[in-house]
C-alpha cells in the first residue's frame, strides 16, 4: 500500500552539468519516491544545490532513495535531509495579534484603560453589542476531546492540537475567522456540554472537531438545542456537505441521476452517518451501509438506511461508495465494479488509493485530501456569523453542497481548496438561505 506519509526535503549538490538533476530524480522515482517541489538554493560555477521535496511511504524507502542518490557518485552529494513538516510546526501554526496599533499614550488609553471601560458599560447595557465591539462575532471555538483525530483514533486532545491549529489556520486564510483551539480533557457528554456552554460567551460559533462516535451525536444535538450560537460538528456535517457535492459532480459528468443511484457507506461513525443522512435528505432512494459495530448499523436503520452484512456485498450492490473508517487499504481493488464512484475519504490514508480504484475500473475516484471538509466549514461559519444565524440548518448545508458542486470543473470531483471563489460562493449561498430562514 502506497501511503505517502513521509515528507522530506533532500538538499542535493550536483556538478553544474546538464543531466545531473535528471539522474537524481530518476533514482528517486525508480524507488517509488513522489517528487514535489524542486527549488534551486545555489548556483555556483562548479556545483548547483537544490532542495528536492519528496513523499514516500516509509523510512526504509527514504533511506534507500538517499543511498541510491549517493551511489550516483559523479560528484553528486546528499548534503542533508530535513523534515519540513516538523520544522514548519515549531512554535505552532497560529498566533493572536492586536488589530490596533499601540504606539502612543493616546493609543493606549483608547485600546485599554480608561477608554475600554466605556465599551464595557455599553455592552453591560446591551450584551448584543459585544458582536460589534469585540472579536466575539468573528471568533469560533474549535473544540476537540481528541477521541477521533483524523483516522489516528483516540490519541488524546493534546496530540490533536496540530489538527485544531490547522483548522484555525484554514479559517483565517480562507474566510478571515479567528479560530481558537480548545482542548478538553474529558469525553463525557455531560462534562463536554457543560464545559462548552460555560465558555461559549467568548465565541460567535462552536466548531466541534475530531470527536468520536457515538458520543459526538449527543454532544452536538444538546449544544445545538441549548446554545444561541451556531454549533457544527465538522466531521459530521462539513464532511457530508463536501461528499454530497463531489457525488453531485460525478453524477453530472456521468449523466447519471443521483436520486436513482444506490449509495454505499463504509464506516458509520461521525462522518459516515452524517453522509448517509445528507444523501437521504437529498432524495437518494437507497442508502446502504456497513460497520463493524452493530450499534452503528442500528443507527443507520433508524434513519431509514439499509444495513448490509459485509463490505464485499456493499461493493457488489452499490454504484457510489463512500468510505470513512480510518482504515487504510480496507477496500481491495478486486472488489471494485466497473463504472463505480469511489470516495475513500479517510485521512491521512484512504481505504483505497484513487489511482488503484481507477485502474480497477472505477469511473471516478478521490481521497480525503481532495474531497475534504476544508471546502465547506470555513464558508458555512462565515455565512452564519455574517447574518447572525443562531444555528446551521439542513437547508444551509444543502446550499453549501450545491455551491461547491457549481465551483467544481466538469470531470472533477472537487474544486481546488485554494480557489478563493469556492469559499466566496459557499458564503453567499449559505447566507441567502440563512436570511430566508430568518424571515
Ligand atoms: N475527508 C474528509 O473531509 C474527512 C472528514 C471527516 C472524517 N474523515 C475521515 O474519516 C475517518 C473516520 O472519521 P470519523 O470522525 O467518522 O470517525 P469515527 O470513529 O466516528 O467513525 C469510524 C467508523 O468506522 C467504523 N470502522 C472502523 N473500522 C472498520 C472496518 N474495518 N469495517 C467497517 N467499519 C469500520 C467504526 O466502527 C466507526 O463507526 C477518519 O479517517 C477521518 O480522517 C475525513
Ligand atoms: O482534518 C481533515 O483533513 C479532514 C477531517 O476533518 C478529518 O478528520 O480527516
Ligand atoms: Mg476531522
Amino acid at each position: 500500500m502506497m501511503e505517502r506519509n513521509i515528507v522530506r526535503t533532500l538538499i542535493v549538490e550536483t556538478p553544474s552539468k546538464p543531466g545531473n538533476l535528471g539522474k537524481v530524480t530518476t533514482a528517486i522515482g525508480d524507488l517509488g519516491g513522489d517528487i514535489g517541489e524542486i527549488t534551486t538554493a545555489k548556483i555556483g560555477p562548479f556545483t548547483t544545490v537544490r532542495k528536492i521535496s519528496i513523499q514516500c511511504e516509509s523510512t526504509d524507502q527514504l533511506k534507500q532513495m538517499i543511498e541510491a542518490v549517493k551511489q550516483l557518485d559523479n560528484g553528486i552529494k546528499v548534503l542533508s535531509v530535513s523534515d519540513d513538516v516538523l520544522l514548519a510546526h515549531e512554535g505552532g501554526k497560529i498566533h493572536m495579534s492586536s488589530r490596533l496599533d499601540i504606539r502612543s499614550l493616546a493609543d493606549l488609553r483608547r485600546v485599554y484603560t480608561p477608554g475600554v471601560a466605556d465599551v464595557c458599560r455599553v455592552i453591560q447595557e446591551q450584551p448584543d453589542k459585544a458582536r460589534l465591539y469585540t472579536s466575539k462575532g468573528n471568533t469560533v471555538a474549535i473544540v476537540t476531546d481528541g477521541t477521533a483525530v483524523l483516522g489516528l483514533g483516540n490519541i488524546g486532545a493534546i496530540a490533536g492540537m496540530p489538527v485544531m491549529e490547522g483548522k484555525a489556520a484554514l479559517f483565517d486564510r480562507f474566510v478571515g475567522i479567528s479560530g481558537i483551539p480548545i482542548l478538553l480533557n474529558t469525553s463525557d457528554p455531560d462534562e463536554v456540554v457543560e464545559t462548552i456552554k460555560r465558555i461559549s460567551l467568548s465565541f460567535g460559533g462552536i466548531l466541534l472537531e475530531d470527536i468520536g462516535s457515538p458520543h459526538c451525536f449527543e454532544i452536538e444535538e444538546r449544544l445545538k438545542a441549548e446554545l444561541p450560537i451556531p454549533v457544527m460538528h465538522d466531521d459530521q456535517h462539513g464532511t457530508a456537505v463536501v461528499t454530497l457535492a463531489a457525488v453531485i459532480s460525478a453524477c453530472r459528468a456521468a449523466e447519471v441521476e443521483l436520486e436513482q443511484a444506490v449509495v454505499g457507506q463504509v464506516g458509520l461513525g461521525a462522518a459516515g452517518i452524517a453522509i448517509c443522512r445528507r444523501f437521504m435528505a437529498y432524495g437518494v432512494k437507497e442508502v446502504c451501509g456497513v460497520d463493524r459495530e452493530p450499534t452503528a448499523l442500528d443507527r443507520l436503520v433508524q434513519y431509514g438506511g439499509t444495513a448490509l452484512n459485509s463490505l464485499e456485498d456493499l461493493m457488489q450492490k452499490c454504484d457510489i461508495i463512500v468510505a470513512t473508517t480510518g482504515v487504510a487499504g480496507l477496500i481491495r481493488p478486486e472488489w471494485v465494479r466497473k463504472g463505480q464512484v469511489i470516495l475513500a475519504l479517510s485521512n491521512p490514508n484512504p481505504e483505497i488509493e484513487p489511482e488503484k480504484a481507477l485502474a480497477a475500473g472505477a469511473a471516478f475516484a478521490a481521497d480525503g485530501r481532495s474531497v475534504n471538509n476544508v471546502l465547506g466549514f470555513p464558508g458555512i461559519f462565515k455565512a452564519a456569523l455574517n447574518v447572525g444565524a443562531k444555528e446551521i440548518t439542513a437547508d444551509m448545508l444543502t446550499a453549501a453542497s450545491k455551491a461547491i458542486a457549481r465551483c467544481t470543473p466538469l470531470g472533477e470531483l472537487a474544486p481546488h481548496p485554494l480557489d478563493p471563489k469556492v469559499h466566496i460562493e459557499v458564503i453567499e449561498a449559505v447566507e441567502r438561505v440563512a436570511l430566508m430562514d430568518r424571515k
